[in-house]
């Protein structure tokens, strides 16, 4: 199939550092534009908290409107720590999310996780262990227990959260991370609790079924709790993770800790007819205003919208920039480092690198304090 071109992109800058990332990934955006000549549009809508306070709903029908209607779909975060006071109330931010996710069938989430070359020291894990660390988690986006039915009974002191699985929403999802496999080291581990669960003993006969048209590539199954422990202990071994919406949730904040920051993790939400790229990171409300967050995981997100869109050498350009600046000990202080940077001013500098603006990045960089990174 063809693939679409990008032209319509809807931004939804969401809440707490969600408008400060999306406003670094916009200029990498328009710095792609500017070097390539495209002419993107670019269109904004409310989610989540902001929703709420604007329109009275966390995704409204002028939201989904303006999502349907775009190519692509990039968002920054939801989320309020005022609605976790009344936990008890049917309102809140993330009910946006998961609604723009089931209403566009996103059902396959990508998130693939690296160690920069050279920037081993900046994990808490040893070096040795996240050495050549390379792989994707696809995690399924649209069901299991963030979508069953839920409830309480007993005057409320019984809850319940269902989680269902079908055939199909299983092997759509598995026929794309086979394929994503056979791409690159053809190796595949289905992540579940099949010893308990019987969702995860649909997803294992599921699996082991699609398995059998791909039989270049190893599959491998691994227990949760196991894989968990796995990923902190030898996380090099994998290659693909398949897995169900809420592992996959828990299972990519935990990889982030292999670069060093979740603020690092870009992701990539497919599905037949829509597309959305965000970072794995949520509202950080203690940084929102503040200009501390990293926007490298809405940046790179950007480069993933490039390359679903066959823009190779544009999200090329768009992850250059972002190598770069990381080798130049270029970053914002969650890495830790001695000299750190705003979000504004990384965004800033990863506009003038792909914009091939040497005289703004030799600018910046005096006002930042260090010498030319080019
Ligand atoms: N996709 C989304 O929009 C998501 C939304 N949420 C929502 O976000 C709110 C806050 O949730 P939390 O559990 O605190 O998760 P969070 O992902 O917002 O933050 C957890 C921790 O990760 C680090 N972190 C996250 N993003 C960062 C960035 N860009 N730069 C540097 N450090 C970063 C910070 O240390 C932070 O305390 C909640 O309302 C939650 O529901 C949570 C996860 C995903
Ligand atoms: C509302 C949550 C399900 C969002 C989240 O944690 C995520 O998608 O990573
Ligand atoms: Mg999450």
């Amino acid at each position: 199939m063809p693939v679409k071109q990008l032209k319509n992109i809807t931004i939804l800058p969401g809440d707490g550092i969600g408008p400060e990332v999306i406003a670094q990934a916009e200029k990498s955006i328009q710095a792609i534009a500017y070097r390539y000549n495209h002419d993107f549009s670019l269109d904004y809508a409310f989610i989540g908290a902001h929703a709420i306070e604007e329109t009275g709903s966390p995704f409204p029908e002028e939201t989904l409107r303006k999502c349907r209607k775009a190519d692509a779909i990039l968002l920054g975060a939801i989320g309020d720590p005022k609605y976790d006071e009344k936990f008890e109330s049917d309102l809140r931010p993330e009910q946006g999310l998961l609604a723009l996710r089931k209403q566009l069938q996103l059902y396959a989430n990508i998130r693939p996780i690296k160690v920069y070359d050279n920037l081993t020291h900046l994990s808490p894990l040893k070096e040795k262990r996240i050495k050549n660390v390379n792989f994707v988690i696809y995690r399924e986006l649209t069901g299991g227990i963030y979508y069953g039915k839920k409830g309480r009974y007993e005057n409320g002191k019984i809850a319940y959260d269902h989680c269902v699985y079908s055939e199909s929403e299983i092997k759509r999802i598995a026929i794309l991370a086979f394929e994503a496999a056979m791409d690159r080291r053809k190796k595949l581990c289905l992540v579940d609790k099949a010893n308990v669960l019987e969702t995860s003993r649909l997803w294992r006969s599921v699996v082991k079924e699609v398995a059998k048209k791909y039989p270049d590539v190893e599959t491998s199954f691994l227990y949760i709790d196991n894989a968990a422990m796995q990923m902190m202990n030898s996380p090099a071994q994998f290659d693909i993770i398949l897995t169900t919406n809420l592992f996959g949730d828990i299972l990519s904040d935990e990889a982030s800790i292999i670069p060093g920051s979740l603020g690092l993790l870009p992701s990539a939400s497919i599905g037949r007819n829509s597309c959305l790229f965000e970072p794995v990171h949520g509202s950080f409300p203690q940084a929102a205003g503040k200009d501390i967050a990293n926007p490298m995981g809405a940046i790179l997100s950007v480069a993933m919208m490039f390359r679903h869109f066959e823009m190779e050498q544009e999200a090329l350009e768009v992850e250059r920039a972002v190598d770069l600046c990381m080798k130049e000990g270029i970053m914002t202080k969650d890495l830790e480092v001695e000299v750190h940077y705003s979000c504004s001013q990384l965004g800033d500098l990863i506009y003038s690198i792909i914009a091939e603006d040497l005289e703004q990045i030799n600018k910046k960089q005096l006002s930042v304090g260090s010498s030319s990174i080019i």
